[in-house]
């Protein structure tokens, strides 16, 4: 039997949500309960218009909540200050797709360019960075490359290299509590989507995080499965038209 002996770090209860005004005021959400505990991997999945990124730009404080109640890392997010908001937000990490490559750089040039906006990497050997973190992404042997001469599904392992350096590192600086993914995967081939979903769970793994994770990619869930070794917990999570339909706990990982 599955124990539990932490607070969650993400609960929702009869959580609506409404876009638009008046006569165009339109349900999104409809009584949204869920707890997300440490460790979680949350992966998020349903058609097109379901509510995904709504629940998930609320479970990361993008948004203010308005109706029922969520509380993040033990913060009520239902009518929360600004203040409150940005505290909350210090403490997740975002990853969010689609970052243009510099063509005229090379796969090491465009992740090195995004180190060098970031001070905490200063007088460190940023070429050696950028290179470990294309290797990550199985990359190492394509540092020299320009874009142009890149697969599709390279071309998205880069970006990824480039962003997540970007934003896992300020992640691994403040050691979030929860990593949230929106698409990461889009539009990448099969061997290239597995990459970056291993990465992103190892890199959450090696702090400890909650993951939330939202796709179209029904290929993930297949992912998701295989990467059981890495991980302790995965939840899948299908939204349909603004309800959540099924959450389902992996059984063998719940046994103890
Ligand atoms: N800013 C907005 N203003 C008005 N309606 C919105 C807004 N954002 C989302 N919606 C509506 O809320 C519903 C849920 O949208 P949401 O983006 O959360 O779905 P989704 O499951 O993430 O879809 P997709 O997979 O296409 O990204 C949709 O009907 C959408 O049209």
């Amino acid at each position: 039997m599955h124990i539990v002996t932490t607070e969650p770090v993400i609960s929702a209860q009869n959580l609506n949500h409404y876009f638009g005004e008046g006569t165009l005021r339109k349900q999104a959400l409809f009584d949204i309960n869920l707890d997300i505990y440490s460790g979680d991997i949350i992966i998020m999945t349903g058609p097109s218009g379901s509510g995904k990124t709504t629940l998930l730009t609320l479970m990361g404080g993008l948004r203010s909540a308005q109706e029922g109640s969520l509380k993040i890392l033990g913060q009520e997010m239902c009518s929360a200050s600004k203040k409150q908001l940005r505290d909350v937000r210090r403490q997740i990490g975002y990853i969010f797709q689609a970052h243009n490559l510099m063509t005229f750089l090379t796969a090491r040039e465009n992740v090195r360019m995004s180190l060098e906006l970031h001070d905490e990497f200063l007088n460190q050997d940023m070429d050696g960075k950028a290179i470990s973190m294309l290797e990550s992404v199985g990359l190492g042997n394509r540092a020299d490359y320009y874009p142009d001469s890149l697969s599709g599904g390279q071309k998205q392992r880069v970006a990824f290299a480039k962003r997540s350096r970007r934003e896992l590192a300020r992640a691994l600086i403040s050691q979030p509590r929860i990593v949230l993914a929106d698409e990461p995967t889009a539009a990448l081939d099969k061997k290239s989507g597995r990459d970056v979903v291993e990465l992103m769970q190892k890199l959450a793994k090696e702090q400890g995080c909650t993951i939330l994770l939202v796709t179209h990619d029904n290929r993930i869930l297949d992912i998701a499965v295989d990467a059981k070794r890495l991980v302790a917990r995965h939840r899948i999570i299908y939204m349909e038209d603004g309800h959540l339909i099924s959450d389902g706990v992996d059984a063998a990982a719940k046994v103890g």
